[in-house]
């Protein structure tokens, strides 16, 4: 048995990791943090809970996690890298659900989320955990960095193209959908029902955190290639899901007859990923509640631009399944335990 520690345990990203959990034959939850929850059974707060988990939350504390063999940060940016090299130092396995390690480039770090980064060794070492790039490097990793969920969509969906050069990576485009959790349990006005219901906007057009670490996963799929990438998310009147429409232009025409059989057979070990048939429109249900992310590759008559539907849930290929993903590679047991579940439909 793995035992498990979450910090943050009352956000969407933590109670999503106790349903996985909750389903997963090797491991076994000790802790789960809340300072402003502490003392509250876990099934208070979350019904759907009830007689899975025999818990109450806890105020964070280092020698309660220092106890588990890994622990999940689901926190805000910030938190994790404070907290991380008490951990490192005591040879506990950390899985950071926040960007707190996503980004190599330490100084871009900083001007994106505000703050200079307190542990640079650690982000040095830290492994970028998309199993679909890195399965090797987490295998072998302490501590990992759970990829931001606009990033998961984009990069997945945009692989394929810049592994085998086939594309011009300096005029790529992601334009990207989100649900609300994607913002988090916090109280925020502009996330009320009232406010977003029955509307939809773009946001962070002229910017957005998710930008640079997209970059730099685009860059590294290319091999170092310069990337020049404009990604626009959007906020959409529902709860769950992601769906990024990604262009890209192909250098040769040619190269549009071979492109399904390309991107079917770069996924075809890969247990959470679908490629569905051409010409597909993939629907952000149909990967509700799921560790998927479904793609589909289009063209338009008399144009060279390859166009390509992706779609996960922010919560679990975004967030939590991908974090439990990262944890079963780490421990060596088999990748799809406790996230072989379909998803909910309708
Ligand atoms: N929502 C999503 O779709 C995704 C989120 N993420 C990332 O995952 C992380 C968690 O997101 P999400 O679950 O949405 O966030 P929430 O705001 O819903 O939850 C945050 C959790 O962290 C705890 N927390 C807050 N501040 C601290 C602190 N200083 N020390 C310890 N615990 C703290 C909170 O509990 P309390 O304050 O009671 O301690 C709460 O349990 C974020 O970094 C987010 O960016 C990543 C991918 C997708
Ligand atoms: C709809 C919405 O607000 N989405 C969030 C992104 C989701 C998230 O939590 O970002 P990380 O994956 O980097 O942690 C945002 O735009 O900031």
């Amino acid at each position: 048995m793995i035992k498990v520690g979450i910090v943050g345990g009352t956000g969407y990203t933590g109670v999503e990791l106790l349903r996985i959990l909750a389903g997963h034959p090797d491991a076994d939850v000790r802790c789960i943090t809340s300072r402003s929850e502490a003392g509250m059974a876990v099934a208070d707060l979350y019904p759907n809970l009830r007689g899975h988990f025999d818990l109450a939350f806890s105020e964070p504390d280092l020698d309660t996690l220092t106890a588990c063999d890994l622990v999940f940060f689901a926190t805000p940016h910030g938190v994790a890298m404070r907290m991380v090299p008490e951990l490192m130092a005591r040879g506990i396995r950390v899985v950071d659900l926040s960007a707190d390690f996503r980004i190599k480039d330490l100084k871009v770090w900083a001007d994106w989320y505000g703050m200079p980064h307190e542990t640079p060794e650690w982000a040095a070492k830290a492994v970028y955990g998309l199993p679909e790039v890195a399965r090797d490097a987490i295998r072998a990793a302490q501590l990992v960095a759970n990829p931001g969920c606009y990033p998961t969509a984009v990069q997945l969906g945009f692989l394929p193209l810049l592994e085998n050069d086939l594309v011009d990576t300096s005029r790529l485009i992601a334009d990207a959908k989100s649900g609300a959790s994607g913002a988090g349990r916090q109280a925020n006005i502009g996330m009320l029902h009232g406010e977003i219901g029955e509307s939809f906007k773009a946001y962070g057009a002229s910017g957005h955190r998710h930008l640079p670490e997209i970059r730099q996963g685009l860059a590294n799929a290319a091999s170092g290639a310069d990337i020049g990438v404009t990604f626009v998310p959007h906020l959409l009147p529902m709860i769950r899901g992601i769906e990024a429409t990604l262009y890209a232009e192909l250098r040769n025409p040619a190269d549009f007859d071979r492109l399904q059989s390309l991107y079917e057979e770069r996924f075809a070990d890969e247990p959470f990923v679908d490629v569905m048939p051409f010409g597909s429109h993939p629907e952000t249900r149909s990967v509700r509640g799921a560790n998927a992310c479904r793609m589909a590759l289009h063209r338009q008559p008399g144009s060279n631009m390859v166009i390509v539907s992706s779609v996960i849930d922010n919560l679990v290929k975004g967030a939590a399944g991908q974090a439990v993903q990262n944890m079963n590679i780490m421990f060596g047991i088999d990748e799809t335990l406790g996230l072989a579940a379909p998803a909910l439909l309708p």
